[in-house]
């Protein structure tokens, strides 16, 4: 066997190739190809429509595909012994509303024919529901959340799914639930849905980005917001000299001018946003352009410039 034959040492945790699902005319999934490593906290990130869903669906085994394949930990999507790696959490998980926390989690453990009980407290402990003896019906949104990801984990699974897991949470039953996923990294290979990169990159290391069914990207958040940082800028004067500066420096990527009248919008692309912020304003003053406001390009953007979405 060669050097560039020998298999990896890091096994797939996911390998979907060429996957396609069609509604009548509709490509939900247009040969789709990503794969994850055993162990990552990968972001699954897209518009409205672009398809999570529909992948979810898939590996969880609900729909069959069109085309191509979805593999866990090399068991076939659809499969009991795929089924068994993967632990699942819905936007808006329901329960028993009499039932108790550990009562779920024991339905839930015997549901998957495990015998010991002996994982519901340290379960419950980890989501921060010890010891809680109200019915479900009386729990927030938020304990609601957290007691399906715990209800995800019986059966330590290998792949834990979270399909939009915090669409229902105001900011502060976001972050708490943010944190907690973080928590509980190493414990399995985690796919996070998601509308917002913002929300990837607060829970996950890296991304798959799709859209309209296909693959935009897959990539570390650090390589997304080092590739996507700029900073935008409105101006007025003479600013197609200004533009000319601008292209001529050293750690600019591209610029993209916007509105026309006397003000406008300057999106800037750079390789280097501490050199770019310390130059700027002195390029900006040398060609004597007004600068009415400069703001650094958040993650909002970069995820509206891979996804082709209006600004
Ligand atoms: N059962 C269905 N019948 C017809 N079209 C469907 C069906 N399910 C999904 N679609 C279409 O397939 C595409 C992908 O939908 P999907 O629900 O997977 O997207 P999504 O990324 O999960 O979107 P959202 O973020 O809004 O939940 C959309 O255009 C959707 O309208």
């Amino acid at each position: 066997m060669t050097a560039s034959s020998t298999p990896s040492m890091v096994e797939r945790a996911l390998a979907v190739a060429g996957l396609t699902k069609l509604y009548g005319e509709k490509r939900a999934l247009d040969d789709l190809t990503v794969a994850l490593d055993d162990g990552v906290a990968c972001a699954l990130v897209g518009p409205n429509g672009a398809g999570k869903t529909t992948l979810i669906s898939i590996l969880l085994g609900l729909i069959g595909a069109d085309a191509g394949t979805a593999d866990i930990y090399g068991d076939p999507a659809g499969s009991i012994a795929a089924r068994r790696h993967i632990g699942y959490l819905p936007d808006v998980p329901s329960f028993p509303g009499w039932m108790r926390a550990d009562e779920v989690l024991e339905l839930a453990l015997r549901l998957s024919r495990i015998d010991s009980t002996s994982v519901v407290g340290p379960l419950l402990r980890a989501v921060g529901l010890e010891g809680n003896r109200r019915p479900v019906r009386m729990f927030s949104r938020g304990m609601k959340q957290r007691l399906g990801l715990a209800q995800a984990l019986v059966g330590s699974p290998r792949l834990l799914i979270l399909d939009e897991p915090t669409s229902a949470l105001d900011p502060a039953g976001q972050r708490l639930f943010h944190d907690l996923v973080r928590s509980l990294r190493g414990r399995a290979t985690v796919l996070y849905s998601t509308h917002s990169l913002d929300e990837a990159e607060r829970v996950c290391d890296s991304a798959i980005i799709i859209n309209e069914g296909r693959l935009v990207r897959q990539s570390s958040m650090d390589d997304l917001i080092r590739e996507g940082q700029g900073l935008s800028l409105d101006v007025s004067g003479p600013v197609d000299r200004l533009v000319d500066d601008l292209r001529a420096a050293a750690w600019i990527r591209s610029i993209d001018r916007a509105g026309n009248g006397p003000r406008e919008t300057l999106t800037m692309r750079v390789t280097d946003l501490e050199t770019a912020q310390r130059e700027l304003p002195g390029i900006i003053a040398a060609t004597g352009a007004a600068l009415h406001s400069l703001n650094p390009r958040g993650l909002a953007d970069i995820f509206l410039d891979l996804t082709g979405g209006a600004r």
